[in-house]
């Protein structure tokens, strides 16, 4: 059996359901037969040719635009096909049918050319631009990064990446920690040459150069991620604070339900916003308090759950109450579970609402706003925004994966341990260099030189089919 990069591969590439056109994209070594077969005729590189695409008894399925790429001149870097129909999802299902069925056609005639049309796997055509260095890892994550992007910015942001801005940086990253490398290693070579060596060579001075670089590529990549993947935001709160009334006016649309009754809320309710093209995933929960109602309580044992995953936690208060005893008591309670739940690291932002409600006089920490007439959600969003970590888009940004972030943050932990080496009074070279080859491995995994399989596997299955 052959390896499983060496099939050819086919699959529809346009989204399913009706559209004005379709592609059907067959990729693969050696597909002029093919072409031949399927077009009735040899086609010139990279033009388009307007033909009859038909069934095997010579019936036509469709008339429409054929494409052949050579490789590696094309998406993939193999041969490439196109056939670009009309977009219905019959035919389109007719014209893969027939590549597959013209394949085993020609295997069958004993053609050595083309074994094995198969079906695509999710991602797999991009997966084979990786593999055929048409593009590093960072840039096809940026492809689906680029057809996923809910955002103008998100979009545009994978697009530099798609275009390598993001992997340049990495590659200046590595190219300096590779000269680096090549100095300590020189001195390991040379045991004479001694510590004096990489003193001289202001061996510190690069590392810190080096680590200052780092820490700018980090932070915009971390701004990248955050644009991507947002932050989790949970509004909790007692019954009837107006958690429900927040998540409406955030969303400035009517999606939780909200009442007088305390207890409304059951279940929780998501709702994606954006600030400045950052998403923000906001839930609201059903509100804490001690319930005998078997419902309710599975929504406040739901809710604690969604506390417990979040990246932020609005506290929701009710200025019209913060005088009663038994109101503050509740409140407490909850502040001294949430104290107790949440890693220390994750932000509790305390909110009063019902500002149009409230007396002047009444005293509170926190923000205040009125979730009914919309005073004070400018402040909140932008203390969002704060807690989110977002410093207003600088220009170029590309988009980052958390997957990135932390590959950096390990890049970080290597050049720091380096440094310490580097400044002890009897560094370990052996130990130094060790850290900077770790780093080294970290960098390349990001572009994706030296990934495992497995991590392979799990970024290009998230793809859609005949990406
Ligand atoms: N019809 C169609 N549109 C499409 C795609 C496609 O596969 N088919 N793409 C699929 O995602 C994207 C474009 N991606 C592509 C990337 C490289 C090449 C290509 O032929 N590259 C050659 C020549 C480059 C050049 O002339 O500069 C090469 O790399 O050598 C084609 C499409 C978006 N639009
Ligand atoms: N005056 C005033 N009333 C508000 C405001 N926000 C919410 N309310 C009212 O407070 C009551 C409760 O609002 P909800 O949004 O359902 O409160 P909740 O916290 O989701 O309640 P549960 O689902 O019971 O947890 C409703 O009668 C709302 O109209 C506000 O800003 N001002």
């Amino acid at each position: 059996m052959l390896p499983r990069h060496d099939h050819p591969i086919a699959a529809i590439a346009t989204a399913p359901g009706r559209g004005a056109v379709g592609i059907v994209r067959v990729s693969g070594k050696g597909l002029a037969p093919l072409v031949q077969r399927l077009c009735g005729r040899a086609l010139k590189p990279r033009e388009a040719t307007y033909l009859p695409m038909r069934d095997a008894q010579g019936q036509p399925i469709d008339h429409g635009l054929a494409l052949f790429f050579p490789g590696p001149h094309s998406y993939t870097g193999e041969d490439v096909l196109e056939l670009q129909a009309h977009g219905g999802t019959v035919v389109l299902q007719l014209l893969l049918a027939r590549c597959l069925e013209a394949a085993a056609e020609l295997e069958s005639t004993g053609q050595p050319c083309l074994p094995g049309l198969r079906l695509a796997q999710p991602g797999e055509f991009t997966e084979r631009a990786f593999l055929n260095d048409k593009i590093d890892l960072a840039q096809a994550e940026a492809i689906a990064d680029l057809i996923d992007a809910s955002t103008e910015a998100a979009a545009r942001s994978a697009s530099r990446s798609l275009s390598g801005a993001f992997s340049q940086e990495i590659h200046t990253l590595r190219d300096a920690l590779v000269r680096l490398r090549m100095l300590v290693e020189a001195t390991l070579d040379f045991p004479e040459e001694d510590i004096d060596f990489l003193q001289q060579a202001d061996a510190r001075g690069q590392l810190e150069r080096l680590q200052q670089s780092l820490d700018g590529v980090l932070a915009r990549a971390h701004q990248g991620a955050l644009l991507r993947e947002g932050i989790k935001v949970v509004i909790a709160g007692q019954p009837n604070a107006g958690k429900s009334s927040l998540l409406n006016a955030l969303a400035g649309a009517e999606l939780a339900i909200v009442t007088e009754i305390a207890g409304t809320t059951r279940d929780k309710v998501q709702q994606t916003i954006q600030i400045e093209g950052v998403p923000l995933h906001v839930i609201d929960t059903a509100g804490l308090r001690e319930s005998e109602d078997t419902v309710e309580r599975i929504g406040i044992s739901r809710a604690w759950d969604e506390i417990a995953a979040a990246d932020a936690v609005l506290f929701l208060h009710d200025l019209t109450r913060q005088g009663l005893d038994d109101y503050r008591a509740a409140d407490d309670a909850i502040r001294a579970t949430l104290t107790e739940r949440l890693p220390p690291q994750v932000p509790v932002i305390d909110v009063w609402n019902k500002t149009d409600s409230a007396g002047a006089d009444l005293q509170a920490e926190g923000l205040r706003l009125s979730a009914r007439t919309g005073d004070g959600l400018d402040a909140l969003r932008r203390r969002l925004l704060e807690v989110a970590g977002w410093q207003s888009a600088p220009e170029g940004l590309y988009l980052a994966r958390a997957r990135h972030v932390e590959a950096l943050q390990a890049v970080g932990t290597h050049l720091d341990q380096a440094a310490a080496q580097l400044r002890a009074a009897g560094p370990h070279l052996d130990l130094l260099a060790e850290e900077l080859r770790l780093g080294q491995n970290a960098l390349n995994a990001i572009t994706g030189e030296f990934t495992s399989d497995d991590l392979l596997g799990v970024i290009f299955s998230s793809f859609c089919i005949g990406k």
